[in-house]
């Protein structure tokens, strides 16, 4: 963590901007994605560093939700399920954003939300390793993937094991065979700190367990490879940097090795060998269609295919390149311009996913004095500042930006506004 620093004075703002500014223009000009911010719909001079809670709306999508909805639903009524193919969809969007997480075709489905497709992998782990009973998962984690886990622990009796990720290495040494299942995020969706997929899942193969990333913060903003790192489940959301839209439905990914012995608490007949066989007796799909459950929500599914057509031509690597050398300017600009803020992750881009924080006392109060200047940030209590680059539209000149805003924002002590006393849900 960076020590905390003096303020610059009225001087050093200005004068340290001026070559970041010049800076951020260079790497705009010669950004080989330069063009695809183009393709997404922000409201004029919004700066807006929140892609990691909602992206942008992709310029094709509300076309493609109009033809889904009038044409598709409203002429094609219930054929649609064959002839639009609604029914295959789950797996179609499923290979689609496989290829931005290293998922060779055949081993994501797409339907729903990142909580059910946690659930589904934690019990579907334990009852992969028959014998074992603890998890051992970041007691740091998004709030919802440890609710689940302790409800799934009740269910099929788990010990949760806390373990951040850079304790996993002696918390598998110490317990070893009794682990069945090590539970991550690559991205912390706090900090955003990133581990190594590869090196925890072979620690977890080391002990016998199984390893589960949860991927929400990852994909679109690193290059993880899950093929290639051995992983054996993961999953995701798809309205952060895939900017499937509000609700958009999640993915879960099941290594093709483990997809004849998965078996998910949640058997609907849309994971069933033969759905309109209407067989009363449950025979699950011998691939990773099993990880279906019900009806899923077609509409959402066809935003999100839709947005993803946005990124036909892009690679998780091309993307990965922009958002490290976006985050390397954010964290750069934010070091000299509000050296009073410590970063709460890691300075080198490399080692963060596609945010940067910072702490502050008054972090409510300055997220929404960064609003009140057009500047989207979010709050992360008790006191994190989070500040998110998308690869798909935010540009270098953007996160100077902000950072110049932010330093405005402590300068005029507007942080301190009494309008900022009630903190609500989001942001
Ligand atoms: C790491 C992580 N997991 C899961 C979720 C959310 O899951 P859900 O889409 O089910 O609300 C989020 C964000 O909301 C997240 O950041
Ligand atoms: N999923 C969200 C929601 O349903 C409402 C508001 C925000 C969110 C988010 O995505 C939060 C996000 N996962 C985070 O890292 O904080």
């Amino acid at each position: 963590m960076r020590p905390a620093g003096p303020a610059p004075s009225d001087d050093d703002g200005p004068a340290a901007a001026a070559p970041l500014l010049a800076r951020a223009h260079e790497l705009d000009e010669a950004e080989p994605l330069r063009h695809l911010p183009g393709r997404y719909l922000l409201p004029e001079g919004l700066l807006y560093l929140d892609g990691n809670s909602l992206g942008a709306l992709p310029a094709g999508v509300p076309d493609a939700v109009a033809d889904a909805v009038r044409r598709q639903w409203g002429e094609g009524l219930v054929a649609s399920w064959n002839t639009e193919g609604w029914w295959d969809a789950p797996q179609r969007v499923g290979d689609a954003v496989g290829r931005l997480v290293g998922a060779a075709p055949g081993q994501v489905v797409v339907g729903d939300s990142t909580s059910v497709q946690l659930f589904q992998c934690y019990v579907a782990a334990a009852r992969m390793r028959p014998g074992r009973r603890v998890v051992v998962a970041d007691p740091d984690a998004f709030p919802t993937d440890l609710h689940l886990l302790s409800s799934a622990a009740r269910l099929a009796d788990l010990e949760v094991v806390p373990a951040r990720p850079h304790e996993v290495p002696a918390v598998l040494a110490a317990r070893g065979g009794e682990v069945a299942l090590l539970a991550l995020a690559e991205v912390d969706y706090r900090t955003g700190e990133r581990c190594d997929v590869a090196a925890l899942t072979a620690a977890a193969h080391e002990v016998g367990a199984l390893a589960l990333w949860d991927l929400a913060h990852s994909v679109g903003a690193t290059d993880v490879d899950l093929d290639a790192a051995g992983a054996d489940l993961a999953v995701g959301c798809t309205y952060k940097h895939l900017s499937g839209g509000p609700g958009a439905p999640a993915w879960v990914y099941v290594a093709a090795r483990h997809q004849r012995d998965v078996d998910p608490p949640l058997t609907g007949w849309h994971g069933h060998a033969d759905p309109f066989a209407m067989d009363g007796r449950y025979v699950p799909a011998d691939d990773v269609r099993r990880m279906r459950v019900g009806t899923p929500p077609v509409l959402s599914l066809l935003a999100l295919e839709a947005a993803l057509g946005t990124l036909d031509d892009v690679t998780a690597a091309q993307l990965r390149a922009r958002s490290t050398s976006l985050v390397g300017l954010l964290v750069e600009a934010l070091t000299a311009l509000v050296p009073e803020l410590p970063l709460a992750g890691p300075a080198d881009p490399a080692r963060l996913g596609g945010h940067v924080a910072v702490r502050s006392p008054d972090a409510w109060g300055v997220v929404r004095a960064l609003a009140a200047r057009g500047v989207v940030g979010d709050f992360r209590a008790p006191d994190l500042v989070r500040l998110g680059v998308a690869a798909t539209t935010t540009t270098h000149a953007d996160v100077v930006g902000a950072a110049l805003a932010l330093r405005a924002v402590l300068d005029a002590d507007e942080h301190r506004g009494a309008e900022h006393a009630v903190r609500s849900t989001v942001t």
